[in-house]
């Protein structure tokens, strides 16, 4: 690989692993450098693609630092496409504001071109930063704090058929991680995880627990087979009324409502708490149509999955639109300028084409809002009242936000990365 200047005297090259205890010291105070845990450590180092990672170096000194995960990602439709997942970028603060970013975000965006991956994806420290190499906020989660004392909750039929037992995380990893797995088609933005990542869902560093227990984990089963699992932390508290902990909801999942039901249930209903803390749910997920007061479960919906399409043409052939489309984008990307130009996609629930075209442009529109849409969580006619989408052919937007949504699915991103 070349070597890039980025600045006076600093060099990017791709990582090596005799490398990593130093770029790893750099990222760790860029976001504020409190030690991990050994587990965590050496989770992080064995989810390290070396060769999909870049360091920029000044001297012997690591001051800049990207990854890119080799991941793929569930699309309307359901095909799960090859993605990059950006990670671990940070530049040191001595050198920061001089382009240190901007040369990896370049190098990187390079790289995935070659390797011929369509999307890269991110979740971002700060969401100003992203927009301008062409990402886009194409997933969102709810967060709530649901005053559980205040608030009932109706379950779906069939809840009480769902047995729930407690179980030590690790025991049950792969019964959970194969419930997980078979959710991973059905919603936008999920990740296929890669073997070992698994192993995300129970690390569980002391460091971690802001005063809360080690990690619980109930599994719900229904004839034997496990269909959903839940897994959390009990924060204790006593106040001048008594007992009034908190459940920390760390990773849920369910293969059916009644699972799901009974694992809701039993989260709202743990002795000696009265608040259900869940951060990171899918936008659209069931229990806000379970309880009887969503203003007591303070929803809050905050930006999460970052996308940008790399190749246009490839990630626009990779998903299927939900009614049958054609229209021609004009496309502008400062930061890829191969994707710059006009491009006709006509596709349907079954397949799309996209090529380039010189036909007349339908929209016009920049590559980060290509991004935004792509999952189907944020609609071209949002973005065009937004004056982010230009709409040249009367019709075509109403065309286009209609084939881009993601049959009544939100997408969304499992964990982070
Ligand atoms: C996917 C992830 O890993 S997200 C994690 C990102 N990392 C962090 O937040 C850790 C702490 N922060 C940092 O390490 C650094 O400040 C970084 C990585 C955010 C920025 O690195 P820098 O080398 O200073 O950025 P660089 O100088 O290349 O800036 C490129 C452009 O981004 C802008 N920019 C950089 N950081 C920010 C920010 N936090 N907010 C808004 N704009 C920013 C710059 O102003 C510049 O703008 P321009 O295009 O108008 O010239």
């Amino acid at each position: 690989m070349a070597n890039e200047q980025a600045g006076p005297a600093t060099g990017l090259r791709a990582l090596r692993p005799d490398d990593w205890d130093k770029w790893y010291a750099n990222l760790s105070r860029a976001f504020g450098g409190i030690p991990e845990g050994d587990e965590e450590r050496e989770l992080w180092n064995s989810f390290t693609e070396f060769d999909r990672s870049l360091g920029v170096w000044d001297g012997d000194e690591c001051v800049g630092t990207a990854g890119a995960f080799s991941f793929r990602l569930t699309v309307p439709g359901g095909d799960s496409v090859p993605a990059a997942g950006v990670t671990m970028v940070s530049v040191a603060a001595t050198h920061r504001r001089r382009g240190v970013l901007r040369s990896m975000m370049r190098r990187q965006l390079d790289d995935v071109r070659s390797w011929g991956e369509p999307l890269a994806v991110l979740t971002a420290s700060e969401p100003a930063i992203y927009g301008r190499f062409g990402y886009g906020a194409a997933a969102f989660q709810m967060n709530a704090e649901i005053d559980t004392r205040r608030t009932s909750l109706s379950v779906p039929p069939g809840t009480d058929d769902v047995r729930l037992r407690y179980a030590v995380p690790a025991d049950v990893l792969d019964a959970c991680e194969a419930v997980y797995a078979r959710l991973v088609p059905g919603r936008p933005g999920m990740l296929a995880r890669r073997p070992g990542w698994e192993r995300l869902g129970t690390v569980d560093p002391a460091g971690g627990r802001d005063g809360a227990s080690p990690l619980q984990c109930v599994v719900a089963e229904r004839g034997g087979e496990t269909v959903g699992y839940a897994r959390f932390r009990v924060k204790p508290h006593y106040g001048p009324a008594g007992h009034d902990g908190s459940v920390v909801l760390s990773d849920l999942a369910a293969l059916d409502p009644a699972a799901d039901g009974a694992l809701w249930r039993f989260l709202f209903g743990v002795d000696l708490t009265s608040t259900l803390v869940a951060r990171g749910r899918p936008v659209d997920e069931a229990w806000q149509y379970m309880v009887s007061d969503i203003r007591r479960c303070r929803p809050e919906v905050r930006d999460s999955l970052y996308l940008r399409l790399v190749e246009v043409g490839s990630a626009l052939r990779a998903r299927t639109y939900q009614t049958p489309v054609d229209v021609v984008f004009e496309v502008e990307d400062v930061f890829c300028p191969w994707n710059a130009g006009r491009w006709r996609l006509s596709g349907d629930a079954k397949g799309a084409s996209c090529e380039r075209t010189q036909d007349t442009a339908d929209l016009a529109l920049s590559v980060r809002e290509l991004g935004a849409a792509y999952l189907g969580g944020v609609s071209l006619a949002a973005l065009a009242a937004a004056g982010r989408v230009r709409e040249l052919r009367r019709g075509a937007l109403a065309e286009a936000s209609l084939a881009f949504g993601s049959a009544g699915v939100a997408p969304w991103l499992p964990h982070g990365f």
